[in-house]
């Protein structure tokens, strides 16, 4: 039996709210609106979003956990200004795309903050994120709203006009993700819409290029475009092309006959045949010389194909997926890549981010990751991440990606002697770069130099240190590493996935 999605109340902290501080009494002009719906409604918990002080904030929260037994959360968010429509959408749907990729039942009270969050609120709850809606007053006291119109419906048939930019962002609230989608955990906005987009693309019989660092999730992604589409009974053929010996390229890929070459014993099938009715992942395809890229164009062109040492054409179905970490519109400009095959195979395009860019995923993962290896290993059933090691977690840069950090979870979990993996556990699970982690003006301009790169690690590096030397005090530590404030701190901290 399925378990029932947790209900929860989403709010902005407002001012009326944080006035009600210390008071006692029923109705909502008391209480204030948040207080008053959490006594009038159960919810089995409550999100709460403030762009208020800390110092305000606090003895508010401390006042409405005792006059109710719901459990509440609260995140302070910085805006440059309450009525900032942008900073305002940004902010609150990730929260919400993070919340609803833990299967919570959404509600949303209206009530609190000002009309901008209003706004968004109802965009949001009336597209991406079904919801309920309340709202608090003094004259009708606290009530489920019904807002009578339906957006995705009366909106969408507009759309048809519209460029492919538009389209895309309107993607971003398709249906439910497919179950094939499942094992790509991530509450990162963009990666989400880039699941939305895949579960898009996966229904059309169109190619698909996929950009990545090594580690993002290529393959993973291949595998569930195959599982959601019609192909879905027939094989998914996955091959590393960086990964074959030049001479034997055409073998691999075409097959060959008996006796074409010294060593050809007997017939063998290449991945084009082996995949038939099914998909072909490509992997590293930027690797293919330039010969084999002629080939494999006459393959998408025509559809057939000549096995080594064949003379007759061979007939193929198959839906190909690529990938590479290469810039392929660099390659293609400086001519290691043909323009008319990349135009082929970059139908449908999906560029992955790199871990170290994906807000909010590096807890959600390590915990996923760490769950996993409890369930297929008795030996690491009790294992489980101790503070310090969570912190040590986020520090990382994670050049290797989601790859990398299940790698270093994994020995982390099975060195440790405990149940709790430690700090010093993950230190010793981590592959050591020296020449990527130091020397930071030493590196050699000529082979290219990611400086904003340089700039984060110097960032990873520094914060723990002042935060450290300031007992954790972030209005202190932010003085330390001169920024004007805390908020900015914390910002820049959320950015590098170390909150
Ligand atoms: N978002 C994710 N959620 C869960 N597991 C993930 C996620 N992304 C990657 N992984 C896991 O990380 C590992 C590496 O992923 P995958 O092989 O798909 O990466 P890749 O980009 O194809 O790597 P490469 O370019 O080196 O071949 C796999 O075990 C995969 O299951």
């Amino acid at each position: 039996m399925s378990k029932a999605k947790p209900h929860t109340l989403v709010s902005w902290i407002g001012g009326n709210d944080l006035k009600s501080t210390g008071n006692t009494g029923t109705d909502s002009q008391a209480l204030g609106p948040l207080a008053a719906t959490l006594k009038a409604h159960t919810f089995d918990a409550v999100e709460l979003l403030y762009n208020y002080p800390e110092e305000q904030v606090q003895p508010y929260l401390d006042w409405l956990q005792e006059l109710v037994a719901t459990p509440i959360n609260a995140q302070s968010v910085s805006l440059t200004s309450p009525v900032n429509f942008d900073e305002i959408y940004i902010q609150t749907n990730q929260h919400l795309a993070g919340l609803a990729s833990e299967g919570r039942l959404l509600s949303i009270l209206l009530s609190p903050g000002t009309p901008a969050m209003q706004a968004v609120w109802i965009l949001l709850g009336k597209t991406r994120y079904p919801c309920r809606f309340y709202q608090s007053s003094k004259e009708q006291g606290v009530q489920e709203v019904d807002i009578p119109f339906e957006l995705s419906v009366e909106y969408v048939p507009a759309v048809r006009g519209l460029g492919s930019a538009k389209i895309n962002q309107l993607s971003e609230a398709a249906a439910p993700i497919d179950a094939a989608f499942d094992d790509i955990i991530t509450r990162n906005p963009r990666m989400l819409t880039l699941k939305a987009q895949a579960q898009i693309l996966a229904q059309r019989e169109v190619p698909i290029l996929i950009y990545g660092e090594t580690g993002t999730g290529k393959e993973l992604f291949a595998r569930a475009i195959h599982n959601a589409s019609g192909r879905a009974g027939k094989p998914f053929i996955a091959l590393n092309c960086g990964a074959i010996p030049p001479e034997l390229v055409d073998s691999v890929l075409f097959g060959h006959l008996k006796g074409a070459f010294t060593g050809a014993v007997a017939d063998k099938s290449g991945v084009f045949q082996q995949a038939d009715g099914g998909t072909l992942f490509l992997d590293e395809f930027g690797e293919l010389e330039s010969a084999v890229q002629v080939r494999l164009l006459r393959v998408l062109q025509e559809g057939t194909y000549l096995p080594v040492g064949g003379t007759k054409e061979q007939k193929v179905d198959i839906r190909l997926i690529t990938a590479t970490h290469r810039n392929l519109l660099e390659a293609v400009a400086n001519g290691t890549f043909r323009e008319d095959l990349f135009y082929r195979v970059a139908v449908g395009v999906l560029h992955l981010p790199p871990l170290r860019e994906r807000e909010g995923d590096l807890s959600l993962l390590a915990e996923a990751l760490l769950a996993s290896f409890r369930e297929q290993d008795v030996g690491l059933e009790d294992k489980k991440l101790s503070a310090e090691a969570k912190n040590l977690i986020f520090k990382q840069p994670w050049r290797g990606n989601v790859r990398e950090l299940q790698s270093s979870l994994l020995r982390s979990a099975l060195w440790c002697q405990g149940d709790t993996i430690s700090a010093d556990d993950i230190r010793q699970s981590l592959f050591q770069m020296p020449e990527k982690n130091t020397g930071l003006l030493d590196r050699d301009v000529n082979k290219g130099v990611d400086i904003q790169e340089l700039c984060d690690d110097l960032m990873r590096h520094y914060i723990p240190l002042a935060l450290e030397a300031s007992q954790g005090k972030k209005t202190k530590a932010a003085q330390l590493l001169g920024m004007n404030n805390y908020q900015t701190l914390e910002n820049k901290m959320k950015k590098l996935n170390m909150i």
